[in-house]
């Protein structure tokens, strides 16, 4: 396994209050596997990606569990070392490639810069590299791009230009949050494309997190839905599209006319998600399902086996049986 992550919960700690951001997350993500993290806005899903890059914001407090790479646990890992893995061996890609673009270098210079840290060449063959990694994400004419700056590229190109950046070490686990939404469909289409075939070519595991449950249909292995900051449902994309277990997750999937499709934002189900500073001693999930039960209300979940004896498609549901 290359990333095992154990009980995790985080909490944001303010002058007022303390938001339970996760709860309990567990999830892995095996070596080549693309997985899926799926859930509505303030699931948690960033919030878990930051986690695992060290990047979370000051005020945040783990306050449970492990998150171990490659058998070592990162939060016990001194914060050099945890650094010196981000960048290199855990690579990110977020929503706005702008954020990860230095704004007044050329682009050939960025990446060379980068490719010339990580590995022992001279600034010279880095750059020639650096232009056959822009060609790699389907640059055209990768020579005249590398002198250009980053406004001067549409949405599009800046997020080849960010994947080559990350993929550039090359990385073993590529964190992307939401790397395709700013980006207009076709484009979103073709940049995953991308993606998909470095990760495959590299072995590189890819954590993505996305709106869009087409996506995941057509690029994901496995899948963990999120809800209020736990995972509620988990399995391979097969089971969890298609057979779905959890309410929340039969909502989400109910509500989409199409699955194949791309570019359908999940769609907001009624109610609304719980208060995090004051979560419920339940299920999260129970205000708002249409099939809780007595039990629901009182008695927190686990994740459990959706049908007996599975090892992937795992549930935390009291009605799941039913
Ligand atoms: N720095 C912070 N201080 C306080 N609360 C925070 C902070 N960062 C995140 N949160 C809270 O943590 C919860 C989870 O946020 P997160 O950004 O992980 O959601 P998300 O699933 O990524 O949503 P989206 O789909 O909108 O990106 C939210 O309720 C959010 O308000
Ligand atoms: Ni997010």
């Amino acid at each position: 396994m290359l990333l095992e992550i154990h009980n995790l919960s985080v909490e944001f700690e303010s002058m007022q209050d303390r938001v339970k951001a996760l709860q309990a997350v567990s999830f892995s993500i095996d070596e080549g596997e693309i997985v899926g993290i799926v859930g509505e806005s303030g699931s948690g899903k960033s919030v878990t990606a930051l986690s695992i890059l060290g990047l979370l914001e000051k005020n945040a407090h783990i306050s449970t569990g492990s998150i171990s790479y490659k058998g070592k646990n990162l939060l016990s890992l001194p914060k050099k070392e945890w650094q010196s893995l981000r960048g290199k061996e855990i690579g990110m890609v977020f929503q706005e490639p702008m954020t990860a673009l230095h704004p007044t270098m050329r682009i050939g210079d960025q990446l060379a810069e980068v490719i010339h840290r990580h590995r022992s060449i001279s600034y010279k063959e880095a750059y020639r590299q650096a232009i056959a990694s822009l060609a790699e994400v389907q640059i055209n004419d990768p020579e005249l791009v590398a002198r250009k700056y980053p406004f001067e590229l549409s949405g599009g190109m800046r997020q080849r230009v960010v994947i080559a950046l990350a993929m550039s070490a090359p990385p073993d686990l590529l964190i992307a949050d939401e790397p395709t939404t700013a980006l207009d469909v076709t484009i979103q289409h073709e940049v995953l494309k991308l993606m998909q075939e470095l990760a495959q070519k590299r072995g590189t595991s890819i954590m993505l997190i996305t709106h869009d449950l087409g996506v995941v249909a057509q690029v994901c292995q496995r899948v963990v839905v999120m809800y209020a900051g736990e995972v509620v449902e988990t399995g391979t994309t097969e089971e969890v599209l298609h057979s779905p277990c959890h309410p929340y997750t039969k909502a989400l999937i109910g509500a989409l006319p199409d699955l194949a499709e791309q570019g359908q934002p999940l769609l907001a189900i009624p109610g609304e998600s719980p208060d995090l500073r004051n979560r419920p001693d339940g299920c999260v999930f129970a205000p708002r399902c249409s099939c809780s039960l007595p039990i629901c209300r009182e008695d927190h979940p686990v994740l459990e086996p959706a049908v007996s004896g599975s090892l992937t498609h795992q549930v935390s549901c009291w009605g799941r049986n039913q």
